[in-house]
This record gives C-alpha cells, structure tokens and sequence, in this order.
C-alpha cells in the first residue's frame, strides 16, 4: 500500500520523460507483473573530497519489481555504481529514501546486506592468491551452505562461466577468467536479489550471450522471487532486461521496458533512445554524446559480429558453456517457449530455495569462522608474512640478547708506564715491599714496578694496553682515535706512592704533605668520554683494578685486605644479583615491545588490504557485519599472537636465559595481554588509514616513541616531569615495570606495580577495540 503511494507519488513528481509504466514483459513476451522489490524516491546524494562536494544522485527515482532484470544504463560518473551502493546498503542517501523489500537496506528486516542479495562489485573484488575453490569456500561458509549444495553449484558455475581448474591460483588466469570468477562469488548462492556492476566487460560475446541467458532463467518465471539490477557499457545487451533505467546526471531520464521505449522513441535501438532522452534533458554537449555513442557503436558492432559468428552453435545448443553441459539451459531467449521457461525456472526456484538455509545464514558463529578460515588461508599462501610472523620475533630476540648490553671488549687503551721506561712489564715482585719487623715499615728490594703490580690486574680482555714511550704520543694517539684513553704513572711512581702512604701518615704536620710527591704517585687517566657506555666500562675497570692491587699489596704484608677498602660497603643485593647487566634491565621491556609491535603491525595492514582489493564491501555485503569481521580479525591476531609470545619467551628465557624471578604465568599473561593491545591499536589504525603506506608511517610513528618514553631503554625517573607523567599513559610504560617486578624481583600480583601493569594494559585493549569497532561500524 505504502508502495503504491509513493509510486503514485513518484509518477507526479516524476522525471520530465521517465514513464509510468509499472510492468513489463519476459523476454518470451508475457507480461511480468508483481510487488516491487527496490525502490528509491526522491534520493539526492554528494560526495565530499576535502572542500570539493560532487554531485551524484540529484532527484533519482527508480523501482524494480520483483523477479525482473532491470538494466541501469548511463555514461561513465552518471551514478550508476553509487546507485548499487546504495541498494546494498554501502551508502546511504542524504534525502529521499531507498526501499529493497520494502525495507531500507541495512536493517534486519531487509536482508540486505546478507544472504538475500549477490553482488559483484566493478573492481575485480577477488582474492588473487587464492585458486576458485578457496574464494568460493569462503562465501559458502558465510552463507551457510551445505558441502553437497556447494560442490553442485561449484561444479554448474565451473562448466557455465567457464572457468579453468578450481585449483589454479585466480592470480594465474586471464582478466576476462577472473572477472567470471568474481562473477561466480555473486551467482553461488542464487540470491533473491542480484546486483550486478557491469559484469559482462570483459567477457567475450559468447560468454556475454551465455550469462544474459542464464540471468534470464534466474528470473523467467510467476512467482519466482529473484530480482537483477545490472548495469551494462553494452546499452544493446540491456534489451533483454526486462525494464531499463537510462541515467545521466544522476537522476533517471526514462525508465520502462526495452520494447516500449524503442516504440515510444520509434528509434531502431536504445542508444538512439538514449541520444533523444539526452537532447531532451536539455544537454548541449551534443557533440560530445555523439561520440560517445559512436564509440559505444562500434564495441556493439564488434560484439554482434562475434554474436553471429557463434551463432549457429547457439542455435543448435552448442557454444554456450551451459546449453551444452547441463542440457538443461536456456536457449536463447526468442527460442525459449512459455512452457520451458517456466519448467525450467521451476527448477531454478526448487535450487534457489535449498542453497540458503537462513538458520545457518543467520549464524554469527558461522561467519566468523568463515572470515577466521579465510585470513589464515590468506596467511599460509603469503609465506613471506609467515616468515616475518614466526621468525622475526626470533630474529629480534637474538639480536638483542646478542648485541645489547654486553661488555664493550678489546677497548685499546693508551699506557705510559715511565717506571718500567715505556715498556710492557715483563715481571714484577709479589711480595710484600715494606720491611715491618721494625717499629715502622722499612723499603726493601720489592718496592719496585708497583706500576707493573697494578697493571697487572687491568682485565687486559677488555682495557687491552698498547705501550707508548711518552706521553704525548699516548696523547695524540687518542687524538687520533686510536685509543680510548691514556693512563700514565711516573718514574717513582712506586716510591712516590710509598711516601704517600707513610710518610703523609708519619708526619707530624699533616697540613705540610709534599703535594708534588703526592701528585706523582697519582696513576692519571685521561679518556675520550664521547662514548659514555664505553668511558664507565674503563673507569670501572681501572677503579676495580686499583681495588685489586691495594688488596694483593696489604694482603701480601699480612694485613687484613679490609683496610684496602674505602669505609662504604654495599652488601648483598636484596633484589637482583651482581652480575645482572643492562641486557637484564632491558629485557622485560623488549618482550613486551616486540610482541606488541610486531601484533600492531600485522594487524595495520589487515583491513587495508582487503578494503583495497574491493574484498571488504563484498564480505560485509554477503552478511558479514563489521563487528563479526572485527572479532574474526581479533582472534587471528589472538592466535598469531600466541605464537609469537611463546617464540618470544623461549628464546629470551630459555635460550638466552634471562633470568625469570617469578611466575612463567604472570609473563605470559602480561606479553599476551600486550599483543592484544598491539592488535587493537593496529586495527584502528587499519580502519583510519586508506593506504598501506599511510598504516606504515603511522606505525613507524608510534614505535620509536613508545620505545623512548616507555621506560624500556631507560628509567621514566629521568624523564622531566611532564613527559614522565605523558609516558605513564602510554600502553607499555607501567606493563613494563611491572615485567621488570615479575622477571627480575620474582613479584606477583599482590605487588601494585604488577596489578597496576595489568589493569593499565586491559584498559588499553578495552577502549582500543571499542573505538575500533566504532570505526568500522560507521
Ligand atoms: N568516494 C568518492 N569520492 C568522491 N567522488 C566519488 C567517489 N566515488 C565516486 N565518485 C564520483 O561520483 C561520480 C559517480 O560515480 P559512480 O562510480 O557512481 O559512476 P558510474 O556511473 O558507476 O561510473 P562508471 O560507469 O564509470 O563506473 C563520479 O564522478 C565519480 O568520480
């Protein structure tokens, strides 16, 4: 009733030349009459690219009854694939209303997008990695058919659109394969509603002829609900539709069926019509329209000689792909008689209706698994991107335990011994220098080359000395580059640093010490300092080996090595061990951050892929919703992440052995929970971004900050104050020092530090995947 009204409504406020037929005629010539199946009133729509608004629908109006094939013809940028978008219920209209079943698309009580309706996008919208069986698989798990249902309808759409093996990769077969093939994705299920853009380019004559009659028996019969929308460049080929809608400038010119427009025109084809309308509309571009039609001219031209070319087979039912497998196929429509049309649509209808079981369409379950199977069938064919999954996380962990956090070896250090007259030491007394058998200590033959005692405990595999004469060749030599440092001692050094000893002790004036000789029992060091990690090696090395030596000389007068110490004494540690090193520090962090990056990047590129390949609009338009695609997505990536956790972790803790204080869980727990977040972030970057390119620098983006603030390479407490607290927001920063509590002290989660790593971390991946399905669902 609700129809009628704005039907009628439509019929006043209708085109200047659009007509008011409301019926049309089967091809064998009957009258085709019944409830409408799409219909848009009144619809106004523009498209914004930055400041530029670009008009596309303006005032379209147009109804398609149910169980026709009704033809969209138009010039390029008419609007003919916005209008499909907005059929399926990809785009919405900004005014006026769109109707498929009675119902806006979108909604439940449509069906559309869903099970109901096959479509087949312009662009190839196919998974070029993937052989026919793969892509068809896919949509049968969305759709909820049968294995037996699925292998008739696989082995009918092999033989009749004429595809190469089921198993060669689509990437592999010509343009014109891959376009049946896609083709075939929309026809599987034999829908209720089948839109199709322009799916005949491409295609040879034969095969052109071939689909039109398959189309044809889709809808050949009373009572038989499918409905075809198809737009075409071949404006002859639409003569078999049963109702055509010429647009240009986004609104339709004439809408009727083929017959009554050629008569009302009185024009031998509809490209004249379609010339007329054009003029009609007031167009002044005349010249440019009679090009255009003259190129259409001779495409059809080339087309209908290949026709009749093939025409004999036809007529015998040869040729066509399905007349000659099946025998039951269409002939061509003129020789279709009334009673085969409709037995043989019987029969479509009896197939029709077994292929989709809406209990099982309905199953979000269903089409969750599908898009799960799909991505890792995706995966196994990219073995690059497996690589890059499983082995890199390896990769990094061994490059990081291997390079990071070591001592610095082999450091060439500059030494001028004038003691020894410049020269390696080639041995030196280990006995006790002072004589102590008297009241003080009395010299004796050993005090000598205390220099040499002392270089001797110089660790030389990592201070390794080269020996100069002097010092400003040892000087110019780390002018050079050539050495780290110098350190020299002087000639007396060892009497300079007994008097120093005793006699600074001895003296009764301590205000009076000879600092000339007390200078000179100095041992000085002079470094380059430009590489800080290598400078606080040295000095370490030099100040432990002044400890060593001062131990061994007291130790071998028989004195207690204790009075060698300086009175500070660092006991042992109650958290770590001495030998703990900065790859120790640095580990905890390096787990989260490479499990959490490589899971953001793998889930960047996810939905940026499939948007780009046409595949995502097909998914979500064959009844995937974008919350059922986010969480098949979120799974994958649970899955690949648990892989990489455990690769991460065996080779950082059993292979490296860095060392785990606490529970195995806990970090397992928490590097799995950062994964996610990794995962989530990336899909919202997915989502954003448009181009692989674009996910790529936003990724790269957030890395390197994440890195530097996140406490992972060095302590947040150096931080200035604002930056630390910005830091503390970040995914990674309190997971990290709660890693650090877990791996390193052997915490649990009654300690703050780990829960608060915890919480912060789910807190993440909540308001991540919340945003991102927002995104998608948009
Ligand atoms: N996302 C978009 N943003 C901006 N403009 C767009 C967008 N999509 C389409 N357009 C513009 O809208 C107009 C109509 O596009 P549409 O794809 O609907 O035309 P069409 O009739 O299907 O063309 P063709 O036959 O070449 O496929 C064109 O001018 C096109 O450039």
């Amino acid at each position: 009733m609700e129809d009628q009204t704005e039907q009628e409504q439509a019929l006043v406020n209708g085109n200047s030349v659009a007509t008011s037929a409301n019926e049309s005629k089967l091809p064998n010539g009957q009258t085709k009459e019944g409830p409408v199946a799409i219909k848009i009133s009144n619809a106004y729509k523009h498209y914004t690219s930055g400041q530029k608004r670009t008009p596309v629908l303006l005032g379209l109006d147009m109804e398609v009854k149910k169980g026709q094939i009704y033809g969209l013809l138009g010039p390029s940028g008419c609007g003919k694939t916005t209008v499909l978008k907005c059929i399926v219920g990809k785009l919405t209209v900004e005014t006026g209303s769109v109707r498929v079943f009675g119902e806006p698309p979108g909604t439940p009580a449509s069906g559309v997008p869903g099970p109901r309706v096959g479509y087949m996008p312009q662009e190839l919208a196919i998974f070029l990695e993937f052989n026919i069986e793969e892509t068809l698989t896919y949509f049968r798990r969305i759709f909820g058919m049968t294995r037996k249902q699925y292998e008739d309808r696989l082995q009918f759409l092999m033989k009749f659109l004429d595809l190469p093996s089921k198993t060669r990769s689509l990437i592999n077969m010509s343009g014109g394969q891959q376009r049946r093939a896609s083709l075939a994705i929309a026809l599987l299920h034999e829908p209720e509603l089948l839109i199709l853009d322009e799916p005949t380019v491409g295609v040879d004559p034969l095969l052109r002829s071939a689909i039109w009659n398959h189309l044809t028996e889709m809808t050949d019969c009373f009572g038989k609900h499918c409905t075809i929308v198809i737009t075409t460049h071949y404006i002859e080929e639409a003569r078999q539709a049963n109702r055509v809608g010429m647009m240009r400038f986004g609104k339709l010119l004439a809408e009727d069926s083929p017959e009554e427009l050629l008569r009302r025109f009185s024009k031998p084809n509809l490209e004249d019509v379609f010339l007329d309308l054009c003029l009609q509309d007031g167009d002044l571009e005349t010249a440019k329209v009679r090009e255009e039609r003259t190129q259409r001219r001779s495409i059809l031209k080339f087309s209908k000689k290949k026709s009749e070319a093939a025409k004999p087979d036809l007529e015998n039912g040869q040729g066509c792909q399905m007349v000659v497998t099946n025998g039951k196929g269409p002939k061509p429509k003129e020789k279709v008689s009334a009673t085969n049309s409709t037995a043989s649509a019987r029969s479509v209808s009896s197939t029709v209706s077994k292929y989709i079981d809406q209990k099982k369409s309905n199953l979000t379950s269903q089409r969750v698994t599908a898009c799960m199977i799909k991505t890792f069938n995706r995966m196994k064919k990219r073995v690059g991107l497996l690589v890059y999954q499983f082995i890199l996380p390896a990769l990094q962990v061994s490059l990081f335990c291997l390079a990071i956090g070591q001592d610095p070896k082999e450091l060439p250090v500059a030494v001028v011994n004038l003691e020894n007259q410049g020269q390696p030491c080639a041995g030196h007394p280990t006995e006790c220098p002072f004589d102590m058998t008297f009241i003080g200590p009395e010299i004796n033959d050993n005090l000598q080359n205390l220099s040499c005692r002392y270089l001797s405990f110089m660790d030389a595999s990592i201070a390794r000395p080269v020996y100069y004469e002097n010092y400003e060749d040892a000087h110019q030599a780390v002018k050079n580059g050539e050495a780290w440092g110098v350190i020299s001692m002087g000639q007396n050094f060892s009497r300079n640093l007994y008097d120093r000893i005793f006699e600074s002790v001895a003296s009764e004036d301590l205000t009076k010490v000879n600092l000339d000789k007390f200078n000179a029992s100095q041992i000085q060091v002079e470094m380059d300092i430009t590489n800080q990690h290598i400078a606080f090696t040295l000095q370490l090395k030099f100040a432990e080996a002044f400890q060593q030596f001062m131990e061994q000389l007291v130790t071998s007068c028989g004195i207690n090595k204790a009075v060698a110490n300086i009175p500070l004494t660092f006991l042992d540690p109650i958290y770590g061990t001495p030998e703990l090193t900065f790859t120790d520090f640095m580990a905890p962090g390096i787990i989260l951050t490479i499990v959490h990056s490589m899971a953001l990047g793998y889930s960047a590129m996810i939905i940026i892929l499939e948007r780009n390949e046409g595949l995502l609009d097909r998914t979500w338009i064959a009844g995937v919703t974008p919350g059922e695609f986010a969480l098949a997505h979120f799974l994958v990536s649970l899955v690949v992440n648990f892989l990489q956790v455990v690769v991460t972790l065996t080779f950082m803790i059993l292979v490296f052995q860095v060392p785990n204080e606490g529970s195995l869980c806990l970090v397992f727990l928490l590097t799995m929970l950062q994964g996610v977040a990794g995962t989530t972030i990336g899909l919202i970057i997915s989502a954003v971004c448009k181009t692989q390119q674009d996910a790529t620098q936003i990724a790269l983006g957030i890395f390197y900050p994440n890195l530097i603030l996140s406490g992972i390479i060095w302590p947040v407490e150096s931080m200035p104050l604002a930056l630390r607290y910005f830091a503390y927001t970040l995914p990674q920063t309190f997971a990290c020092e709660a890693m650090r509590g877990i791996l390193l002290r052997g915490w649990g989660m009654a300690f703050m530090p780990v829960w608060r790593g915890f919480v912060v971390t789910l807190a993440w991946i909540i308001g991540t995947y919340i945003i991102f399905k927002r995104l998608v669902t948009k």
